[in-house]
């Protein structure tokens, strides 16, 4: 991948909080890399560091170090502003975000509400049809934003993020709270974002099941460090089908297949083999048959991305 179609790139973002003597960097030394054109998943448990390293993105929270480039400029450099007030405003300007919940105007409609955004963002007014139409709110837009539902309330954050036409998207567990059917609109409404109006959208999640279902890149994150960064292909790579075994004597039959020179490792009460053909697997039994090793065993076993993301992260994920 050319290093100049990364939207978004970082070396070694760090951000410490705590006390002199007794700092915590809850995000360590982050190397993020999100390709153009891409829905990027930014996954990890709750605490590991997601919000954190997003604000960090937008400007809103100043890194302890590192260096953050968006869309091609450096943004931050060795910790500090790397642009003056003027470019810095330029690249937040192509930037759209969903940051926690979006705070309204209850008492003003919809539409009333991103004629303000418009004002703030300096983007003409015509824009909000298209905006509505896009996240499917034209039928809700002369309504109360009191009056209206949580997931209306996230499209409607969806919506002014879209305003101005952002190249980059940054969304912060946009689902969160919705009900299954909010949940499946938002993700539906996500995916079609960067294929229709040519954008690259970063989106956290804790939900491994909503990452691999919106995403072409993961990033995982943990404990403030970033254990995995790759296409979701790669990622589901990791959950290739194994060969299971548990025999008599696990310790010898290991012993007999390394002298053999067939690949495999132990874990708890079962021997382990990468993905074998029928011809391996015929041959691995009789070399343990041959030296009177008993195969109690044999099953075919496929490692799901719950348990990758388990043995990565340590942590159980919500599906
Ligand atoms: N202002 C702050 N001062 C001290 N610690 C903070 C501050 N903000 C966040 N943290 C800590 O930083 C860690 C990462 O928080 P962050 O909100 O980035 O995690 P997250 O991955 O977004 O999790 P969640 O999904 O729960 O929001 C947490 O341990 C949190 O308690």
């Amino acid at each position: 991948m050319n290093k100049n179609s990364f939207v978004i790139q970082t070396t070694n973002l760090t951000k410490a909080y705590g006390k002199s003597g007794q700092t915590k960097d809850v995000v360590n030394k982050v190397n993020l890399a999100v390709p153009q054109g891409c829905i990027y998943g930014f996954l990890g448990p709750n605490g590991a560091g997601k919000s954190t390293t997003m604000k960090m993105l937008l400007g809103l929270i100043k890194p302890t170090g590192g260096e953050i480039s968006i869309l091609g400029t450096p943004f931050v450099s060795q910790g500090k502003t790397a642009l003056n007030e003027k470019s810095r405003l330029t690249i937040l300007k192509q930037t759209g975000s969903l940051i926690e919940s979006p705070s309204y105007y209850g008492h003003l409609t919809g539409r009333e509400n991103l004629e303000i955004i418009c004002t703030l963002k300096n983007v003409p007014t015509k824009e909000i049809s298209q905006v509505l139409s896009i996240v499917r709110m034209e039928n809700q837009q002369d309504k109360k934003v009191g009056h209206y539902s949580l997931g209306m309330k996230q499209r409607l954050g969806l919506a002014s993020a879209l305003l101005g036409h952002p190249k980059l998207l940054l969304l912060d567990e946009p689902t969160n709270g919705l009900d299954p059917a909010g949940i499946q609109e938002m993700r539906e409404l996500i995916r079609s974002l960067p294929e229709n109006y040519h954008m690259t959208i970063m989106v956290s999640s804790h939900l491994l099941s909503e990452i691999d279902q919106m995403a072409d890149y993961v990033g995982i994150i943990n404990k403030g460090q970033l254990i995995f960064q790759d296409s979701l292909l790669r990622l589901h790579t990791h959950s290739k089908k194994q060969l299971r075994l548990r025999t008599g004597n696990n310790n010898r039959a290991l012993c007999v297949l390394n002298e053999n020179k067939i690949n495999c490792t132990m874990d708890k009460d079962f021997l382990l083999f990468p993905e074998t053909s029928d011809d391996e697997t015929a041959r691995l039994i009789s070399a343990l048959v041959q030296e009177g090793i008993s195969v109690l065993r044999i099953e075919e076993y496929q490692k799901s991305l719950e348990d990758i993301f388990l043995s990565l992260t340590g942590k159980q994920v919500s599906l």
